[in-house]
């Protein structure tokens, strides 16, 4: 079963360059202007309009989003689908608006936290934040992956947090994961992606 991968937090051409060619399945934009990967619409725009119709698919991330800072990203950037931070009924209610793929992004703390329903296309199950941060993801914070191990998800899920080339292989044998998202541990320093850490994130994944 070959493993899905997102590479997160695009903001160059070397970078979106360096996930198409090591064969990742999606790459995640950020729109929340704390983070250090944030990119605004006229940055995503081009990038997202490279992507060949065979390469990967094109998520945007939100935090607490309004409809009216998704539709003004929609506006300019083709996006195949949306990776939001924000309850669960919100999440459904933002699928419902844009008709587009939404993925829930979920902290977990222990087994408790892990949905058994959702009205969503699918999860990306990360650590909570950590103490101090002012973004929900993209921390560098890895939970326990054994976590998940026996956990029936309702949906298709990403494990997410934490993951880099020398850890992924351990975390996806832990945790049962079929797709993995990341995004600090294939940077060379925050929002500068590596493509060296890129191809080797996306071969270890697959090994
Ligand atoms: O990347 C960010 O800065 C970010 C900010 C706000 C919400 C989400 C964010 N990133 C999400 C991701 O990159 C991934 O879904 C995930 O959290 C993995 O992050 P990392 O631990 O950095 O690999």
């Amino acid at each position: 079963m070959t493993v899905r991968v997102k590479i997160c937090g695009i903001r160059d051409q070397m970078g979106l360059d360096a996930a198409c060619a090591a064969g990742a399945d999606w790459v995640g934009f950020v729109f929340f202007s704390r983070s250090p990967r944030c990119v605004t619409a006229q940055v995503a725009a081009p990038l997202a309009r490279a992507i060949a119709n065979d390469g990967p698919g094109r998520i945007g991330l939100f935090v607490r989003p309004t409809d009216d800072e998704i539709r003004a990203v929609l506006d300019h950037v083709p996006l195949d689908g949306l990776q939001i931070y924000d309850d669960a009924s919100r999440a459904a209610a933002i699928r419902d608006r844009f008709a587009l793929p939404v993925w829930l992004a979920a902290g977990i703390g222990s087994t408790v936290d892990l949905p058994a329903f959702c009205a969503v296309d699918g999860l990306v199950i990360e650590s909570r934040a950590p103490k101090g941060s002012d973004r929900p993801g993209g921390n560098a914070h890895a939970f326990d992956w054994t976590l998940t191990a026996g956990w029936t998800a309702p949906v298709p899920w990403l494990l997410a947090g934490g993951l880099r080339p020398d850890n992924v292989r351990r975390a996806i044998e832990c945790s049962g994961a079929r797709g993995v998202d990341v995004s600090s541990g294939v940077e060379s320093a925050p929002g500068v992606k590596s493509p060296e850490l890129i191809r080797q994130f996306v071969q270890a994944a697959r090994a």
